[in-house]
Formats: structure tokens, C-alpha cells, sequence
């Protein structure tokens, strides 16, 4: 079945006009820890750096008089139709953002146009976010020790509407969040992800804590191996893609088991210096061969990065922390008019580089600028 969402109506906030815009407006007004739990890596933050400094590092090659007139940015995952390449990330705990939480986030990405990927650990239920939802959206999994817990997961997602399954498989343990360590953070009891609770919450659990390293949680199993996506698949009846991939021979192998490819380093939170995936995404994109879609996140804050991964073979890509910061800020309509500035930069870029579509975006258009 092919569902499609309306084009983004709702113009920008006239002040908040970038993604970037909207990073200040959340910095005003979050708490100093909330924020660095958004904002920080890990260790020195040099992966964070490297992933935004990896799209600043290409160059654009726009070919002249191609007679482009329209722009047509649509995308299609999984039968879903898009009206812009662009999904939400999955983060954790929207409360700690806007009290709404992920209601506001899934009713301001549906009028955005963008799919949003809710969090195992979002504040709100499965059920709760299901309801508010107006578009589509996929579960993101934390696959737990308890594998009856995880079975039951991902039934109540697909029964409170989920399309897809992501399995995040970079985190077998969170990574080094010096921030979070300094500022003692600890998620706030009213602010516990709600899809586990009675299955071993111990709200409070401070960052400060050696033995959980930030909000890590000690139910998330370290040891998910390649038979675990199967047995996923199986239960799902959804489709389901691993997401933390940034190796050519990992995602030649989740292509081999139908496994969708969602090219990620966490935004640099876990294993700092781990690489930039746009660098190994053209080599990812080869090994895949079309068979599954691959899509990509981790500092992508215009539409010219968008248009570069798409150019370097990802069907879609997906951003973090700058729909938390719009959700901030603005709560649905920050989100809203946050993805409806980046669907304008997309649509911008495709046009100066005469390309009329999402097809026409074919490596040859970006080159390292030395
Ligand atoms: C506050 C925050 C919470 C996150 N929580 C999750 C999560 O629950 N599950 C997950 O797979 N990834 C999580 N991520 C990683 C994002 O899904 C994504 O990979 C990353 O934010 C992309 O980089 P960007 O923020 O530079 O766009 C989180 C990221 C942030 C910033
Ligand atoms: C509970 C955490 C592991 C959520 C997360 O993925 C993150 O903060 O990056």
C-alpha cells in the first residue's frame, strides 16, 4: 500500500529561517544539562565535529543550462511516500525537551512532511504517540536482555502504528558522556520512558554512577548479534533495518538478509573517532547494490547536505539533535516549520544544480574542493 503525506504548508518562524536558528532558540531556553545531554558526544567530541566537518569538506559541481524548471523532491521507503528525503532520528526522552513531548514531535513532523522514528525510550507510550500521530512513523528498537520485553515492544508498536522496525545496533554500551558526567545528569522521575515501565526502571539513575556511564540503560542487550535482526524480522511482520552501520562488509551482510541500512556513528555519542558514515557511504551504497534502502544521519544541517548524500547514493537521510532543538523551541509548529526550512534548502539545491529530481542527484555533482 503506498501512503502519502501533504507537502509542508506552515512557512518558517520569520526570525528562525536555518536549522542553525533553531539550535539558539533551544539554547535559551533549556536547562544547562538537558541541553548538553542534546548537544554533547562522546569524549572529546571529535566524531560530532567530523560529521558535520564531512559535508563541509565536498564541494557542489553545478552543470548549467539544463533547462530544469520544476523540482520534484519526493521519496518513496518501504511504500511510504514522502514529499522531502528527510526522516526524525530516533532520540530519547522528548520530555525533557517540550512538556508534550513525542505528541508534539510526531504531529509537527507529519505536517513537516518528514517520517519521525520514535525512540524505545521515548517519555510517552507507544500507544500515547500512536494516537497523537497524523503520519507515519517506525519504531526504533533497543533490543533487550529480556527477549519476551523485546517481542512485546515491537508488537505494541505495531499495533499503535509503526511501519518499520529500526534495530539500533551500535550501542551494545552508551559511550563516554563527559558532559552528562559533569553535570551529574540523571533523566527526572516524572521523565522515565514510559514503554518499560515495571520492567526494571530505577528512576534517578545518576550519570555520576560509574557502573551505568550517563543514562545508559543496563536492560539494552550488549550482545545482539546478526540471527537477532532475523528473529526481529520474523516477529514483525515489518520491515526492519539496522541502524549504527558505517562498514561496506556490514551492510553487504544486512543486505543479504533484507535488512534496510541506516548509516550512522549516533551522532558521535558513542565511540568518538569513530568515522563520519558520509565518507563510507559511497562504498556502503556499492556493496548494498540497490537491494535495500540506505539511509544516513549524523550532522546533516542543510539542504545541501541532504542533495551531497543523496548524490553519494543514500535514498534518505535523517537528522537528530536539530529537530530536538526546533521541538524546544516551538514544540509541533517549531518542529513544523523547522523541517518546512530545510525542504525549501532542498528544493533550492536541486534547482541550482538543474537537477529535477532525487534521480538526478548522481555522484559527478560533488567533488572534495582540493
Ligand atoms: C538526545 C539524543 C538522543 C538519542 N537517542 C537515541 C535513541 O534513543 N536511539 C537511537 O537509536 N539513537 C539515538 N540517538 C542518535 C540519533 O538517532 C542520530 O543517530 C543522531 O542524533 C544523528 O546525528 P545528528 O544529531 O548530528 O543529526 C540520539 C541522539 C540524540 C542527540
Ligand atoms: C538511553 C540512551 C542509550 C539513548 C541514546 O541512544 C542516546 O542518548 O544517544
Amino acid at each position: 500500500m503506498t501512503t502519502s503525506l501533504p507537502r509542508p504548508a506552515t512557512p518558517p518562524h520569520p526570525q528562525r529561517i536555518t536549522l542553525a536558528d533553531f539550535h539558539d532558540a533551544a539554547r535559551d531556553v533549556l536547562p544547562a544539562p538537558a541541553y548538553d545531554y542534546l548537544q554533547g558526544g562522546a569524549a572529546d567530541e571529535r566524531t560530532v565535529r567530523w560529521n558535520a566537518e564531512a559535508y563541509e569538506r565536498l564541494a557542489l559541481l553545478p552543470p548549467v543550462l539544463t533547462g530544469t524548471t520544476d523540482v520534484d523532491t519526493r521519496c518513496t521507503l518501504y511504500g511510504t511516500e514522502l514529499p522531502a528525503p528527510v526522516l526524525l532520528a530516533p532520540t530519547a526522552s522528548h520530555g525533557l525537551f517540550h512538556p508534550d513531548a513525542e505528541a508534539a514531535t510526531v504531529r509537527g513532523a507529519a505536517a513537516g512532511g518528514a517520517l519521525t522514528t520514535v525512540s524505545t525510550f521515548s517519555t510517552l507510550t507507544l500507544e500515547e504517540i500512536g494516537a497523537a500521530a497524523t503520519g507515519p512513523w517506525w519504531f526504533q528498537l533497543y533490543v533487550q536482555r529480556d527477549r519476551a520485553l523485546t517481542e512485546d515492544l515491537v508488537r505494541r508498536a505495531r499495533a499503535a502504528g509503526a511501519t518499520a522496525c529500526v534495530v539500533t545496533v551500535d550501542t551494545p554500551v552508551t559511550g563516554l558522556r563527559e558532559r552528562d558526567l559533569r553535570n551529574g545528569f540523571a533523566l527526572p522521575s516524572h521523565r522515565m520512558p514510559a514503554n518499560l515501565a515495571g520492567h526494571g526502571a530505577e528512576p534517578g539513575r545518576n550519570a555520576a554512577d560509574p557502573a551505568h556511564r550517563g543514562i545508559h540503560d543496563p536492560r539494552i542487550d550488549p550482545a545482539v548479534g546478526w540471527s537477532d535482526l532475523e528473529w526481529l524480522r520474523s516477529i514483525s511482520g515489518l520491515p526492519v533495518l539496522a541502524k549504527g552501520i558505517v562498514r561496506p562488509d556490514d551492510a553487504r551482510r544486512a543486505a543479504e538478509f533484507g535488512i534496510g541500512v541506516w548509516m550512522s556513528n549516533h551522532g558521535g555519542r558513542n565511540l568518538d573517532t569513530a568515522i563520519a558514515p558520509l565518507v563510507t557511504l559511497p562504498a556502503v551504497a556499492e556493496a548494498v547494490a540497490g537491494r535495500v534502502p540506505v539511509l544516513i544521519d549524523g550532522g546533516i544541517r542543510r539542504g545541501t547536505d541532504v542533495v551531497k548524500a543523496l548524490a553519494l547514493g543514500a535514498d534518505a537521510v535523517a537528522i537528530g539533535r536539530p529537530y530536538v532543538w526546533s521541538l524546544a523551541a516551538g514544540g509541533a509548529e517549531g518542529v513544523t516549520a523547522a523541517l518546512s526550512a530545510l525542504h525549501r534548502e532542498i528544493e533550492l539545491a536541486l534547482a541550482l544544480l538543474g537537477a529535477p529530481d532525487l534521480a538526478a542527484l548522481t555522484p559527478d555533482l560533488v567533488r572534495p574542493p582540493w
